[in-house]
């Protein structure tokens, strides 16, 4: 492996944000809530943006608001794509990938749920990508102990946490990997590197950051604007 420079505009950044945060609570589609005043897809395509190798965001957008989304990132200092989202993540994984222009040898795909995301995890699972990994995702240790439980939620056991990890975005991919990966896709899984890990490929694990806490409950929306506050 070879250290490399941060190159800027290597990396296309797909972003999934047509879900409907239905855990969230009743509302607008998530990506579109606001955080401190500012749509959670807006904080996260900032923050992308600001990382010097995305050359591209390509963003899944709920299909009623394509044209609000384009608008409403036109601030964004990166060359942006919206299309419009699917059913379910994968599907508008695959939408937008599918959209990405040719001559981008890397992409990320970052949940527009992780709003906070530090520019340096952008930068650190593209350079993981750029040093001959073909598949990264960034993880945190798990904190809590972990039980398995049966049907009437009696505990059966306890699992060994120190080989456990909690999987953020955004997950960084060769192009080809990632485009092989969903051209085999099944039945849909919860993230991307599980696609790419049904195809046989050996998926590297980086560092993640506790900011880039996906926001899926009232209480995460809770700790992320305390994040904010100044
Ligand atoms: N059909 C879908 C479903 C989800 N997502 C995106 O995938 C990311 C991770 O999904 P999650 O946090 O689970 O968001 P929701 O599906 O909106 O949440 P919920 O399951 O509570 O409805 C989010 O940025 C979400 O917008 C998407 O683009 N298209
Ligand atoms: C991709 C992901 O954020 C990694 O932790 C997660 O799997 C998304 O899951 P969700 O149920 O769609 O929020």
């Amino acid at each position: 492996m070879t250290a490399h420079a941060p190159s800027r505009g290597d990396v296309a950044v797909l972003v999934p944000a047509a879900g409907l945060g239905t855990r969230l609570g009743p509302g607008a589609p998530k990506a579109l809530r606001t955080l401190a005043g500012t749509p959670l897809l807006v904080h996260a395509a900032r923050r992308l943006a600001a990382a010097r190798s995305v050359g591209c965001l390509v963003v899944a957008a709920p299909p009623t608001d394509v044209t609000a989304v384009r608008d409403m990132l036109a601030e964004v200092a990166t060359d942006l794509i919206v299309v419009a989202g699917g059913d379910t993540r994968q599907d508008s994984v695959a939408r937008a990938l599918a959209a990405v222009p040719a001559h981008f040898p890397i992409v990320l795909v970052h949940d527009a749920a992780r709003a906070l995301v530090p520019p340096a995890l952008v930068e650190r699972v593209a350079a993981a990508v750029r040093d001959g990994h073909d598949a990264v995702v960034p993880v945190l240790p798990v904190v809590d102990t972990i039980r398995t439980v049966d049907a009437s939620e009696v505990a059966l056991g306890t699992v060994d946490r120190s080989t456990l990890r909690a999987v953020q975005t955004p997950q960084g991919f060769r192009r080809e990997v990632l485009a092989a990966a969903h051209e085999a896709a099944g039945e849909a899984l919860t993230d991307d590197a599980g696609l790419a890990e049904a195809l046989g490929v050996r998926v590297q694990c980086v560092p993640g950051d506790e900011a880039a806490l996906k926001i899926t409950r009232p209480f995460d929306l809770a700790i992320a604007e305390l994040l904010l506050r100044p």
